[in-house]
């Protein structure tokens, strides 16, 4: 299907959301990369071709991937059409690779049921920087007991889901390094003083902002701040690129990025 070719040896992946900011960007980030290859792109609106890859109904997927047998799927979509993806997937015995987020607890669970006959790997942020964010923010959290902890995220204004499925993946993680922080305040009006048991959290819409996080730990006469400033998609299509390459081979199970970076494979 791709104009690259398909040589033998290659990894070849599905992509769904073709047309999709993020889409395009793993299929362009894959046709940069030597021994990757689309096997099968979808989205549920007709497009144009996309990078020289053609691009399906996203109605027809089970029937390319069971004719395609691509070694791994790659989603950036919706919750629900995730969710879908991943059910195709299960049946068709393909690993799957999901950057979307907006999930509710059910859609996990059903994200779940799905690695029990396939390789998941769930991760709301293919930046290295935001894993390394991720590490240092535990770290700053345990390290300053007491200290106030306010999460700030900003993306562009056509992003549908509020936080950022990076900023609660962060707030998870500041209230596993602090038990005394248990209450997500999501914004602030009107007669509003602190609590000593919450996290602050603002989501910012503007413009064409690619993603950005920023904590902040304050304490009463010091500050720290820890912040990711994503400077284009290409980063985050890149590490879905390498979590793909990872899990292609791997036993049915849930994963993270997490895993991927342990392992120091790209
Ligand atoms: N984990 C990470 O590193 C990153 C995650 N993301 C996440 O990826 C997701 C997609 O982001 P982005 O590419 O910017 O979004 P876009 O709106 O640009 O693209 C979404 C794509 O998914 C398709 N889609 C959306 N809803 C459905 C549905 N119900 N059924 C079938 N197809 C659907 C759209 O199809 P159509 O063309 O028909 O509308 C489109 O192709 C978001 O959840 C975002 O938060 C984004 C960047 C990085
Ligand atoms: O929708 C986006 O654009 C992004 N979504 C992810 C998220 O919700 O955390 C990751 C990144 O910040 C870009």
């Amino acid at each position: 299907m791709s104009d690259a070719g398909d040589p033998a040896g290659d990894l070849r992946i599905a992509v769904t959301g073709a047309g999709g900011r993020m889409g395009r960007e793993v299929i362009e980030a894959a046709a940069d990369r030597e021994a990757v290859a689309v096997a099968v792109a979808v989205n549920r609106t007709e497009i144009d071709p996309v990078a020289g890859v053609a691009v399906n109904d996203a109605d027809d997927l089970d029937e390319l991937l069971a004719s395609e047998a691509p070694d791994v799927l790659v989603d950036f979509t919706g919750p629900d059409s995730a969710v879908a993806y991943a059910e195709a997937c299960a049946d068709a015995g393909v690993p799957l690779v999901t950057g979307t987020t907006g999930f509710s607890d059910a859609q996990v669970d059903s994200l779940r049921a799905a690695s029990d006959a396939v390789p998941v790997l769930k991760a709301s942020n293919f930046a290295r920087g935001v894993a390394a964010l991720r590490r240092a923010v535990r770290e700053a959290a345990a390290a300053l007991p007491g200290y106030d902890v306010e999460l700030t995220e900003t993306h562009h204004n056509a992003k549908r889901d509020a936080p950022s499925g990076t900023a609660k993946s962060i707030l998870d993680d500041v209230e596993d390094a602090r038990d005394d922080l248990d209450e997500r305040v999501h914004g602030r009006e009107g007669d509003a003083p602190r609590s000593p048991g919450e996290v602050g959290v603002h989501a910012r819409r503007a413009g064409d902002v690619t993603g950005e996080h920023e904590v902040l730990l304050a304490g009463n006469r010091e500050t720290l701040e820890l912040t990711h400033r994503a400077g284009d998609r290409g980063v985050f299509a890149e590490g879905a690129l390498d979590a793909a390459a990872w899990l292609a081979d791997r036993d049915p199970g849930w994963y993270g990025f997490g895993d991927v970076l342990d392992a120091g494979e790209k």
